[in-house]
């Protein structure tokens, strides 16, 4: 890409002055506007809390098939639930993705226990849920702020969001070796993904217009980036950007964390200069995601 991806310090956007937050929101909106993927530090999760979440994610992809079966997306319904090796196809001009995952989203329940039976793994992703829910929050207050509406713009949007914590495992596999991508080519959903990876790299981004670049690892941060609904909601201002992970030579691990409004908020294009006229029409959280799914799953439900 033409540009390094941002490093941005989004602790003012936690708990800063207005004026930090200003800044903050605009180093941001830069990003969101020309790199369209920026890495986060001042988030305050603890390298303690990812290493145990890694181990975690270890453990539960690390089960034997039947009981990584017995929480499968196919039997609990909505997006909850594992999916296992080749399932999923995010390019689909290409082969199914050499991936396995496991998605928890809170919000969807209808009141069916989907979790593996692995003593306290339940709580340490549901605290991580909120966590990830708090700094979703954070980076909307800096869109909210640079997209010219109040700072508090998207909090009533978010109050019982389709977000959905996702464990993604990608086996080893020679990158030389022809065959299925790690994850094909895709952009993400919703309006904000944040990202952690366990130290294996191999994701690629590609801005539009130009070449698949790697993301390198820094650690310590998040690597954030802009979905579908968020360029809609931002009237195409902030962009969403192609990626996907190459096959790794090593067995990776990554936690993703995609952040999608309730399920009846109205993204309705800001219209944010003068002049300015919507590209979409409104449509709901609810029936926006739906029709993404569908697209990626439609075949098999
Ligand atoms: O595993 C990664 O690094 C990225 C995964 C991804 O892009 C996705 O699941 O949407
Ligand atoms: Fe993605």
């Amino acid at each position: 890409m033409s540009q390094e991806i941002p490093v941005i310090d989004i602790a003012p956007l936690r708990h800063g002055s207005a004026e930090a937050r200003a800044e903050t929101a605009a180093a941001l909106g830069k990003a969101c506007r020309e790199t369209e993927f920026f890495y986060i530090t001042g988030h305050g999760v603890s390298p303690d809390t990812m290493t145990r979440l890694f181990d975690a994610s270890r453990l539960f992809f690390s089960q034997p098939p039947e009981v990584k079966e017995q929480v499968a997306r196919s039997r609990l319904g909505k997006n909850r639930g594992y999916v296992g090796l080749g399932v999923e196809r995010l390019d689909t001009t290409s082969l199914p993705d050499n991936k396995e995952a496991f998605n928890i989203s809170p919000n969807e329940t209808d009141g069916v226990d989907g979790w593996p039976p692995l003593p306290g793994w339940r709580e340490l992703m549901e605290e991580y849920f909120s966590t990830c829910l708090n700094l979703g929050a954070a980076l909307h207050r800096g869109f909210a702020r640079n997209l010219g509406v109040a700072e508090d713009f998207f909090a009533d949007k978010f109050r019982k969001p389709l977000a959905t914590l996702r464990l993604l495992h990608y086996p080893a596999a020679p990158a030389a070796q022809a065959g299925a991508p790690g994850a094909g080519a895709h952009t993400d959903y919703g309006n904000v993904t944040i990202l952690a990876v366990n130290g294996v790299s191999g994701l690629q981004v590609r801005p539009r217009g130009g070449e698949w670049t790697d993301a390198p690892l820094i650690p310590g941060t998040f690597i954030c980036n802009i979905g579908d609904c968020l360029m809609r909601w931002s009237n195409d201002i902030y962009v969403s950007t192609p990626h996907r992970v190459i096959r790794p030579a090593a067995e990776r691990y990554s936690i993703a964390f995609f952040l999608d409004p309730d399920a009846d908020a109205v993204v309705d294009p800001i219209l944010s200069r003068p002049g300015d006229v919507a590209h979409y029409p409104p449509v709901t959280g609810h029936d926006y995601l739906q029709e993404r799914l569908t697209a990626t799953y439609g075949h098999q439900s």
